[in-house]
């Protein structure tokens, strides 16, 4: 029997960001290990024009949730979705609906937050730093409450190379930040936003700095625990491999490249792709719940759930593995052939964008003009190149995160809850998870029909022929331009032409000797 399934059961569970692609993993494990538990209480916000009851049921009725429903038959009634907006004040939640999660909460996973890199600093403060406060003055007032934990990232100290599971401080402190984003305006804090985040690339790393800062200024007496997930990705075994919903992290840039519009980024091959699947966070996540709730630490204990350090891989292989797979099973309708590389420097990078990202467009949005459509490729060219430059900073660098409370934890748990609740990333074999995962993309983010393979093989012949073409039309028009201007190309071209002609006249005349 598993002790972490056990410890759940009978329990009411609060999950903030359980509409995310971390969220609904953690409720599918929880009510899939635990049906037995009491109720889920996730706070959701009304959406793309779907009330909060319209998203449950739209989560529950995806496929990630087949697993469960037979499991669980009752899951609608278990789940409590409370109307709730982290941008607010006691996050607009009705008073009714507080009053029942303060008395009765057990445990609390703090996930939602906002992932964006390009995020406005006073909003990623607002929901990465005010809101996880706010949070935890609640906690604070749950008389209930065993455990609560709190998802950072492990890119929250990028600045640094190599990382051990401790709070670093930031400059400034969080509650000197909260405050200044109520009085400063727009301009001000986009001025100062540069100096605030210092060496880290983005206003989403640094808020989940101050996060961890403020979950440690506001653990007051309560059982805390800070999880540090790496670049999360699909799932590798649970409910079944390959999930995924969302474009975060290497998902989109997977289908940039098997849709042909990625040809190159600017990255390290040989840097260490510190790639976390979604399941394996899950499982620590709940692993570290149960030990939280029922040994007490001390003191607030911070775990990093990184494959770096235990089973490195790298960018080069994951990238080489991604093309390879494409070949098996390509993405429908492809602008060009699948081929991406990494390229060592701006020179190259930027010379790559102009002739393998800029160029293609032009034209193609050129053609589309001249068949009287809508030109529409350099604005996709335009989004995806903003989004490389992005990723760019975690591409070119390796990170070294100490994992001594992760392996910990591992050596705590019996070997049933090391099974049910695994998180050891020195089982998973790399090509087979990067394989999955791009059949994973296929399949749940692109909804692609696995019937429709040989046509998609067919259409990259099509555009192999058309590059063939294009490459064969640009050269001899290239020629003879230069033909027209340069005496010596001319010559050239002369030498090559008779001695061709002597070529096939001495092999015509060989052959007819020999009859
Ligand atoms: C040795 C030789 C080997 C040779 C082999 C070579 C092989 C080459 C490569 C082959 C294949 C490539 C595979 C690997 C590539 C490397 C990937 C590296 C990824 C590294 C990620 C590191 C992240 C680490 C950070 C820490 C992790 C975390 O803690 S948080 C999670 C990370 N967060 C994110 O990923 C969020 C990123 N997104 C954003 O910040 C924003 O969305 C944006 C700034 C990117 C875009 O903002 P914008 O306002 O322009 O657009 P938005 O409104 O958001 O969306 C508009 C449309 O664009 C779509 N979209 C959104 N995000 C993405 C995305 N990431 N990629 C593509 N498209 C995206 C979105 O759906 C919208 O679409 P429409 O609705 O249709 O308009
Ligand atoms: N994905 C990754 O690679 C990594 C993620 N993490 C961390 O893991 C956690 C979960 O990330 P992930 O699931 O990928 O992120 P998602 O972007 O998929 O989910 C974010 C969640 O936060 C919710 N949320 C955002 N704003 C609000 C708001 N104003 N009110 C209520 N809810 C809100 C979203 O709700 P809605 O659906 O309404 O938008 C969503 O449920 C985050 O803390 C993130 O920092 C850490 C490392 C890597």
């Amino acid at each position: 029997m598993s002790m972490i399934a056990a410890f759940y059961s009978g329990k009411s569970i609060l999950i903030t960001g359980a509409t995310g692609f971390m969220g609904k993993v953690l409720m599918e494990k929880l009510f899939r290990t635990s049906p037995d538990l009491k109720v889920i209480y996730i706070l959701v916000r009304p959406k793309a024009g779907q009330t909060t009851q319209q998203r449950v049921f739209q989560i529950l009725n995806s496929k990630l949730f087949e697993k469960v429903k037979e499991i669980c038959p009752d899951v609608h009634e278990k789940i409590r979705a409370i109307y709730a907006d982290l941008n607010q004040n006691d996050f607009a939640i009705s008073k009714e609906d507080m009053q029942e999660l303060l008395s009765c909460t057990n445990i609390v996973f703090h996930c939602a937050a906002t992932v964006r890199f390009d995020d406005h600093l006073r909003h990623a403060v607002q929901l990465n730093v005010t809101a996880t406060q706010q949070l935890l003055i609640m906690a604070s007032q749950m008389p209930k409450l065993e455990a609560f934990i709190h998802i950072s990232t492990a890119f929250s100290n990028c600045n640094l190379t190599h990382i051990d599971e401790v709070i670093y401080p930031c400059p400034v402190e969080p509650k000197k930040i909260i405050d200044s984003m109520e009085w400063l305006d727009d301009a001000i804090i986009d001025e100062i936003t540069p100096k605030l985040i210092g060496d880290r690339p983005n206003t989403y790393t640094y808020t989940k700095a101050l996060g961890e800062m403020v979950v440690q200024q506001e653990s007051r007496n309560l059982n805390i625990a800070i999880i540090r997930p790496s670049i999360v990705g699909a799932t590798w075994q649970e409910p079944f491999p390959g999930w995924v919903d969302n474009l975060n992290g290497p998902s989109g840039l997977i289908i940039a490249a098997g849709k042909g519009f990625l040809r190159s980024i600017r990255g390290a091959p040989m840097a260490v792709a510190d790639l976390i699947p979604v399941d394996t966070v899950v499982n620590l996540t709940l692993a570290v719940g149960w030990y939280t709730a029922v040994h007490r630490p001390k003191s607030t204990l911070i775990y990093h759930c990184t494959s770096g350090n235990l089973n490195p891989c790298n960018w080069g292989k994951m990238g080489f593995q991604v093309l390879a797979t494409f070949e098996k099973v390509p993405f429908e309708r492809a602008f060009r052939r699948p081929n991406a590389d990494f390229t060592a420097n701006t020179i190259t990078s930027q010379y790559w964008n102009a002739v393998s990202h800029r160029a293609p467009a032009i034209i193609y949005d050129f053609y589309l003009r001249l068949t009287g459509r809508k030109p529409r490729m350099t604005k996709i060219m335009n989004r995806l190149l903003k989004t490389v430059s992005m990723i760019e900073y975690f591409v070119n660098r390796s990170w070294e995160w100490s994992t001594y409370n992760t392996e910990m934890l591992m050596s705590e748990l019996s070997p049933e809850d090391q099974r049910v609740f695994n998180f050891d990333v020195r089982q998973l074999n790399w090509l087979e998870y990067i394989e999955n995962y791009v059949l994973g993309i296929k399949k749940y983010l692109l909804k692609e029909d696995m019937a429709g393979i040989p046509e998609a093989k067919q259409h990259l012949k099509r555009l192999r022929n058309i590059h063939y073409l294009f490459n064969t039309a640009l050269f001899l028009i290239a020629w003879r331009l230069l033909i027209a201007r340069s005496q010596m190309a001319r010559n050239v071209w002369f030498f090559i032409v008779s001695f061709c002609y002597k070529f096939l006249s001495y092999f015509r005349a060989s052959s007819t000797l020999k009859v």
